[in-house]
């Protein structure tokens, strides 16, 4: 899931180097006209900030402290923003650009930042067009200032609204891509995410980590015997089953067909091999049943641990998969944790 976000950032780089383009082009073109408009100190400005903008895009698409270098770019460009309003000579106009504040803020700088940022600087524009034009009576009128502040709070809004709903349309989409659609269960990507944090958790405070890879036994008779329906109402009985004798750390998933992961956080490969044999007799206590008559169920399971048998999840999962199709060869309904066949040494 970290790469998704990832993902995220990238798109706010790109909006980022969009906004730096179009800011240098800006800072050159006004530098130009101000000098003629005999506005020395805001030309001097604008040529300056068009300059830092440039040297900034050159590394803007490699950093890796894309929000820090957003902040540093974004606060002289909205003081200098705020500092034309104020001069005595600029145009009225120059008032359109703070309406832009909120839309980049929102855009790439996400929620809580962008609300802040830009109530501030769009507030202190409005004060300053406000100050400016209080003695002109033709600006200083109840249907302009309700227009200016009117329209800036538009802009603030629908860029809040517009932001609110893409953070929760990337959290649904995220959780749709992290959940496997038949059980409700985490699926494979999530426990590849919750792997990594489970291992540098269990690495600083030395803890274990252990992964079981089950897979149930002859699913494919059940298939034939109650359809392919019947192995999907199993399916879903096993995803509500076996997670209740579970703790809320641990993380119960389906990998696919009728092949299931548990991470287990703090348990070592025994006690891991333990819980895993219980799930299996809990398992086998516990039968379906279905229209066409009582399905009884168990599977066969391979125990793997971190540090011992591997570091990555891929290393993991290898080695459990091994276990559990000795598991299979063993005869089935067991647990095999290194060598050891729980349920046949009870
Ligand atoms: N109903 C249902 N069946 C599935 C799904 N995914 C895979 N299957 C079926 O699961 C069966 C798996 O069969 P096998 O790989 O031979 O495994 P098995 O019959 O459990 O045999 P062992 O693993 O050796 O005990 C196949 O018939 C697949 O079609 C699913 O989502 N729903």
């Amino acid at each position: 899931m970290a790469k998704q976000l990832e993902a995220s950032e990238q798109h706010r780089r790109e909006v980022l180097k969009a906004l730096m383009c179009l800011v240098i082009f800006a800072g050159l073109l006004f530098g130009v006209i101000n000098i003629f408009r005999e506005l020395y100190v805001l030309s001097a400005l604008e040529f300056a900030y068009a300059a830092f903008s440039l040297h900034l895009l050159r590394f803007i698409g490699t950093t890796e402290r894309l929000r820090f270098w957003t902040v540093i770019f974004l606060l002289p460009l909205f003081s200098l923003m705020i500092f034309a309003v104020l001069l005595p000579r600029t145009s009225f106009t120059v008032f359109a650009w703070v309406q832009t504040i909120p839309i980049i803020c929102y855009l790439l700088l996400g929620l809580r930042t962008g609300l802040f940022m830009s109530a501030a600087f769009v507030g202190l524009g409005v004060l300053g067009f406000n100050y400016r034009y209080m003695t002109e009576a033709s600006l200083f009128n109840i249907v302009i200032v309700a227009n200016v502040g009117l329209s800036s709070m538009a802009m603030m809004l629908f860029s809040h609204v517009y932001e609110r709903s893409r953070v929760d349309n990337e959290q649904r989409l995220l959780d749709l891509a992290s959940t496997d659609g038949l059980t409700g269960l985490a699926n494979r990507m999530k426990l590849a995410d919750v792997f990594e944090r489970e291992r540098s958790h269990a690495l600083r405070d030395n803890r274990p980590l252990s992964l079981v890879v089950l897979d149930l036994d002859h699913f494919k008779r059940i298939n034939d015997q109650f359809g392919h329906d019947g192995g999907d109402q199993v399916l879903r009985h096993v995803a509500a089953l076996l997670p209740t004798r579970l703790r809320e750390t641990d993380l119960f998933c389906r990998l696919g067909g009728e092949e299931f992961a548990l991470l287990l956080p703090g348990a070592d490969l025994s006690r891991a091999a333990e819980l895993a044999d219980s799930l299996r007799e809990h398992l086998c206590a516990t039968p379906l049943q279905l229209e066409g008559g009582l399905v009884n169920l168990s599977f066969s399971a391979g125990v793997a641990s971190l540090g011992e048998d591997g570091c990555s999840l891929d290393q993991l999962l290898q080695t459990a998969d091994r276990r559990m199709y000795e598991a299979k060869g063993g005869g089935r309904n067991q647990v095999v944790a290194a060598g050891q066949h729980y349920s046949l040494s009870r």
